[in-house]
């Protein structure tokens, strides 16, 4: 914590940041006791940076094409997030699998947002395959990241219906829109120390969370 108790966060990214925006909006309106101390970009010449820019938040853009290997980028990754020491390092819409010394250096103090309702498609293009299986609900879940990708304790859910005549896009939108809202709530419920991390299990006050996590309504 830093002197006027606000919780220190590092945000990393690849595009667009709107959930980054949401988390922005959150401390510039006092709702989330928190300071973004940098944010990461693994790709230059984003809207994401832009967001950060333009709330004065300091950025890196460290690009993973400029390294020999995942370790590599991860350990620069690593080295760049802690000058800054945060308490939280938050994954907004970061598209890099991170590598298993990266995921343990930061385990219990790293989230991430992922649009479908974990365990339920893991990895990319969820909306799509959500819409090609015939899945009535689709959704996004805030989870602990840790080593198995996008396999670590669920904290939250959204659930939203898919239309009959629903795209990959407007499914996308109707789910960012549930990000705004959960992620945010996430970051505060760890600002405020009742979000914790014991084993492979999430505790909201001391009270495990299922496997699904708490559902948004
Ligand atoms: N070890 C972990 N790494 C990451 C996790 C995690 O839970 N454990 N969460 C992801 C976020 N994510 C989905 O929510 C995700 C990000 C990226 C990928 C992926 O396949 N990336 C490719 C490159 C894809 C691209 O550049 O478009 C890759 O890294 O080779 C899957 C899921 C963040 N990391
Ligand atoms: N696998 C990770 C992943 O797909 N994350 C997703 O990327 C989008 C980022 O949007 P944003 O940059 O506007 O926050 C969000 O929908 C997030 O759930």
């Amino acid at each position: 914590m830093n002197s006027t108790n606000l919780m220190s966060v590092v945000v990393l990214i690849s595009g667009s940041g709107s959930n980054l925006q949401a988390i922005i909006d959150g401390m510039q309106s006092g709702q989330l006791p928190i300071q973004i101390s940098a944010v990461i970009s693994n790709k230059a010449d984003v809207k994401g940076l832009e967001r950060a820019a333009n709330a004065s938040i300091p950025t890196h853009v460290i690009n993973h094409k400029e390294f020999s290997s995942r370790e590599a980028f991860d350990r620069e990754l690593m080295a760049t997030i802690d000058q800054h020491k945060p308490q939280l390092v938050v994954l907004a819409g970061f598209m890099r699998i991170l590598t298993e010394e990266f995921t343990n250096h930061y385990l219990g103090r790293m989230i991430n947002i992922h649009p479908s309702l974990l365990p339920k498609y893991q990895g990319l293009h969820t909306h799509q395959r959500a819409i090609d299986a015939g899945d009535s609900h689709h959704g996004a879940s805030v989870h602990f990241v840790t080593a198995e990708l996008d396999g670590g304790p669920v904290i939250v859910q959204a659930k939203v219906a898919i239309d009959d005549q629903e795209t990959a896009d407007t499914l996308a939108a109707k789910v960012l829109k549930f990000e705004h809202q959960i992620f945010p709530q996430t970051v505060q419920w760890f600002a405020e120390h009742r979000l914790t991390m014991e084993g492979n299990q999430a505790l909201l006050d001391g009270k495990p969370l299922d496997k699904t996590g708490f559902q948004w309504n």
